[in-house]
């Protein structure tokens, strides 16, 4: 753990702090009530009613789900034994002899006197608390490949990483990469393996000829984390470069947590914040469904225990509606027993874990979990042949960016794409290659644009493009040269080459009321692009 705290990292520890000072109190006056109660049925004549013991095993299973994360393991493990013995006592429906209360108050009043005595508890559990993410910088990319490297320095330098290519001779200098792209098939294995040794902790990525399995599987026993065979995907490969570094998103993941332990459920918010991942608390299940709709989550953490409502029922409601079908729904609860977790998997939910949980396992757990999540929003969201995203996310966005500019009175444009006379490239050198020069454009608007804009596939050869903060004329700027560009590239189809444009349309935010206005107002400087003669771009003219 780094000393010196951002203050926001300042702010979230002291908030730790005074919520592990207020559970202390609390785990106090909770010892105390089950202490109150114990000692009261050990007196009791008429024998003891299971309503009775259910409230001594929900006041035990509250501590030992809780007590852990608050610094107090040993504590958290007696009460989960105590909470065990009491559970068997109900379900084999015995009745306590007066003796063996005594021997619970006993053991209550021990875990008592250990929280009077032992005062402070441990900070955190073994494994560590979690330290803030430091600062953003480009993620450094090391190519290893003989001859023309330039495409794929210049396509991934485009999407903001910091590439340079790399002799095998080559020493790492003073920064050593994140990552490392090896071309299997242009340079020898006796060159790239003791370069890639001698920095062990870069991620490294293989190139092939072959992308048969034995191949496959000698790149996963050489170390290989991303696998691609020639000709490159760059959109594919540059999306599993940000799987890998785990590249700070533009929106922290979301993470919903279902708990009615209002402290217990603070604290892992906090924890959760601290590591950069926003979250919000439901200590009451029926306000679930007004939360996901509010706040779209990537993950739902639920405890089991809720009163009312039990955590697989309410997984159960979840699952009814499809909307929510790609969140998953992880139970974080202090129930241990493989059998009862297997059965509440069994109704509903799709993963378990276990209170307590240090701080370092609950980041962890919640971002691998919340990360698939996302990718797996992104991959249905995603075109399947240029990797842009589909029509009706794009659309989305345009929403979200124009009730965004209002909202802040900023500028933001959007810009209709539409490739000219395609129809006539298809007929001329086949379908293929169609589909070859659509992926030529997506490329090039994804390397050209910044990494704040969104880039869709609208229909078959268009394009729409969403630039936040931007005014009219810099957006125009940035298109028009994309447009030179684009007519400059050497498009190669059946030995022949041949040169392809575009004509585009732009509106801005601040011009129109809507997105579906801003939207037709695109589209209609675009056509008028095409009227005006093609290879071109317009800008939308709000009426007076
Ligand atoms: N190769 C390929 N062709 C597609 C795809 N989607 C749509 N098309 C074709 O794209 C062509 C679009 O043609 P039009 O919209 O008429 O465009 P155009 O008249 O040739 O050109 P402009 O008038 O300049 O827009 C149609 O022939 C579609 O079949 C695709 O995914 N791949």
């Amino acid at each position: 753990m780094s000393d010196s705290k951002t203050p926001a990292a300042a702010d979230v520890a002291a908030r730790l702090a005074a919520l592990r000072e207020q559970y202390s109190r609390r785990l106090s006056d909770d010892l105390q009530t089950l202490m109150a109660q114990a000692r009261e049925l050990s007196t009791r004549q008429t024998g003891v009613d299971v309503e009775s013991m259910q409230t001594l095993r929900q006041g035990l299973h509250r501590i030992a789900g809780s007590a852990g994360t608050f610094g107090y393991p040993a504590l958290s493990r007696d009460a989960r034994e105590m909470e065990l013995w009491v559970q068997t006592v109900i379900e084999e429906a015995t009745q306590p002899t007066p003796a063996m209360l005594t021997a619970l108050f006993d053991r209550l009043e021990d875990c008592y006197r250990q929280l009077e005595v032992g005062a402070t508890p441990a900070v955190s559990e073994p494994g560590g608390s979690y330290d803030l993410a430091s600062g953003e910088r480009a993620i450094r990319v090391a190519i290893m490949a003989d001859g023309d490297t330039e495409t794929l320095m210049q396509a991934l330098g485009g999407f903001g990483y910091d590439c340079r290519t790399l002799s095998a001779a080559d020493a790492w200098a003073d920064s050593a990469p994140d990552v490392i792209i090896v071309d299997t098939a242009k340079i020898a294995e006796s060159a790239w393996k003791p370069a890639v040794a001698s920095v062990p902790q870069a991620t490294l990525i293989m190139l092939s000829a072959s992308g048969d399995f034995e191949t496959r599987l000698k790149a996963v026993r050489d170390g290989a984390r991303g696998f691609f065979t020639h000709p490159i995907d760059v959109p594919s490969l540059e999306h599993r470069l940000r799987y890998l570094v785990n590249l700070p998103q533009q929106d922290p993941y979301r993470v919903l947590i279902v708990d009615d332990d209002v402290d217990l459920a603070e604290h892992f918010r906090l924890i959760l914040k601290g590591a950069g991942i926003e979250s919000r608390v439901i200590d009451e299940p029926r306000h679930v469904l007004q939360g996901l709709r509010d706040f779209v989550p990537d993950l739902v953490l639920i405890d089991i225990n809720m009163p009312g409502c039990s955590g697989p029922e309410l997984a159960r409601i979840i699952r009814f509606d499809d909307d929510w079908l790609r969140i998953p729904l992880v139970y974080l609860s202090a129930e241990s027993d493989t059998h009862r977790q297997a059965q509440a998997l069994a109704q509903a939910g799709d993963d378990f874990l276990v209170k307590p949980i240090s701080d370092i396992a609950l980041v962890t757990a919640v971002t691998a979990r919340a990360q698939r999540s996302r990718q797996l929003s992104l991959a249905l969201a995603r075109d399947g042949l240029t990797g842009l995203i589909k029509h009706p996310a794009i659309k989305e966005l345009i929403e979200i960016e124009m009730s965004r500019s209002q909202r802040s009175h900023s500028e933001a444009c959007v810009v209709m794409i539409d490739i000219d006379r395609f129809k006539s490239i298809n007929d001329t050198y086949g379908h293929g290659t169609g589909d070859y020069v659509i992926r030529l454009l997506a490329n090039l608007l994804r390397q050209r644009l910044r990494r704040v804009d969104h880039v869709g596939r609208y229909g078959g050869e268009e394009f729409v493009a969403v630039l936040p903060g931007c005014s009219l004329e810099n957006a125009r700027e940035a298109i028009e040269r994309i447009r030179v560009s684009f007519s400059q590239l050497e498009c190669v189809a059946a030995e022949q080459t041949f040169n392809v444009t575009f004509s585009a349309g732009i509106a801005s935010t601040t011009g129109w009321a809507d997105a579906e206005l801003l939207l037709e107002a695109a589209d209609r400087a675009m056509y008028e692009a095409k009227q005006g003669g093609r290879n071109q771009v317009r800008l939308a003219k709000p009426e007076a």
